[in-house]
C-alpha cells in the first residue's frame, strides 16, 4: 500500500460540472494529490461507473490511490478504495469484500471512540471534520485542534482532516497530527486546470519537510 500522507482531492459534481471532472482531476493529481476520492451522490450508475474507470486510470498514470465515496460494490467492481460514512454500511463487510490490501477510509466526525472502533473493524484511515466553515457541507459536524493532537497521541492509523480546508489553514492541521487534508471547494472552485494544479501542488509542498 502506497503512503498515506499528503494531499486528498475529493471531487464534486457540481465544481466538476460540463467536462471538468477529468481535466481537473488530472491537474490534481499532477500536482501532488497522493488519493482522490470520486464523490457523487447521482443515481446514474453507467455513467458513475464511467468516470470512476476513466479516474482509476489516471490515478494509476500518477500512482495515487482512487477511492469510491459510499459505494463498496463500485470500489468492488474496480478494485479500488473505498470511504464510508457512519450511515454508509458496514466497514467490517466492506473490508471483507475488498480484500486485505485496499485502502478504506471512515468518517468519524469529531468522535475518538469512532475511529477506535472504525480502527478495529479494519479501517486504512480515520478522518475527522468539520475543521472549518466549509462550502460543501456547511452542517457537517465541528471538530477542533485538540482532537486531532489526541487523535494523533491514541491512534496508529493515518488521520484525514476535512471541512474548510484552505491553504491558509492546513498547516494547522498538519502541525497538529494530520496525514492527509480532504479538499474539495478550496482545491476544485477554480477557473482552469492549471490554477487546480498550482494549489494542489502548494497543498503537496505543505507536507514536505523543510
Ligand atoms: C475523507 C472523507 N472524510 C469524510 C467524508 C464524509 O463522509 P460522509 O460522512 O459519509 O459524507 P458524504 O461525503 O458521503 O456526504 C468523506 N466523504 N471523505
Ligand atoms: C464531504 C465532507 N465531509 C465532511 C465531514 O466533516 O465529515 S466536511 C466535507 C466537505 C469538504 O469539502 P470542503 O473542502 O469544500 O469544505
Ligand atoms: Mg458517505
Amino acid at each position: 500500500m502506497k503512503t498515506l500522507r499528503g494531499l486528498y482531492a475529493i471531487t464534486d459534481s457540481h465544481l466538476l460540472a460540463d467536462g471538468r471532472l477529468l481535466p481537473y482531476a488530472e491537474a490534481a493529481l499532477r500536482g501532488g494529490a497522493r488519493l482522490l476520492q470520486y464523490r457523487d451522490k447521482s443515481p446514474e450508475e453507467q455513467r458513475r461507473l464511467r468516470e470512476a474507470q476513466a479516474l482509476q486510470a489516471l490515478c494509476e498514470r500518477y500512482g495515487a490511490e482512487l477511492i469510491i465515496n459510499d459505494d463498496a460494490e463500485l470500489a468492488a467492481r474496480l478494485g479500488v478504495g473505498l470511504h464510508l460514512g457512519q450511515d454508509d454500511g458496514s466497514l467490517s463487510a466492506a473490508r471483507a469484500l475488498l480484500g486485505r490490501q485496499a485502502v478504506i477510509g471512515a468518517t468519524c466526525h469529531a468522535r475518538l471512540e469512532l475511529a477506535e472502533q472504525a480502527a478495529s473493524e479494519g479501517a486504512s484511515y480515520v478522518a475527522f471534520g468539520r475543521f472549518f466553515d466549509s462550502r460543501t457541507k456547511p452542517g457537517a459536524p465541528g471538530a477542533d485542534l485538540a482532537l486531532l493532537e489526541q487523535a494523533r497521541r491514541r491512534l496508529h492509523l493515518p488521520i484525514v482532516a476535512i471541512g474548510g480546508v484552505t491553504l491558509d489553514n492546513a498547516t494547522s492541521l498538519i502541525a497538529a497530527g494530520a496525514s492527509l487534508v480532504a479538499v474539495i471547494h478550496a482545491l476544485f472552485a477554480a477557473d482552469s486546470a492549471a490554477e487546480v494544479e498550482r494549489r494542489a501542488r502548494a497543498f503537496s509542498q505543505l507536507f514536505e519537510p523543510i
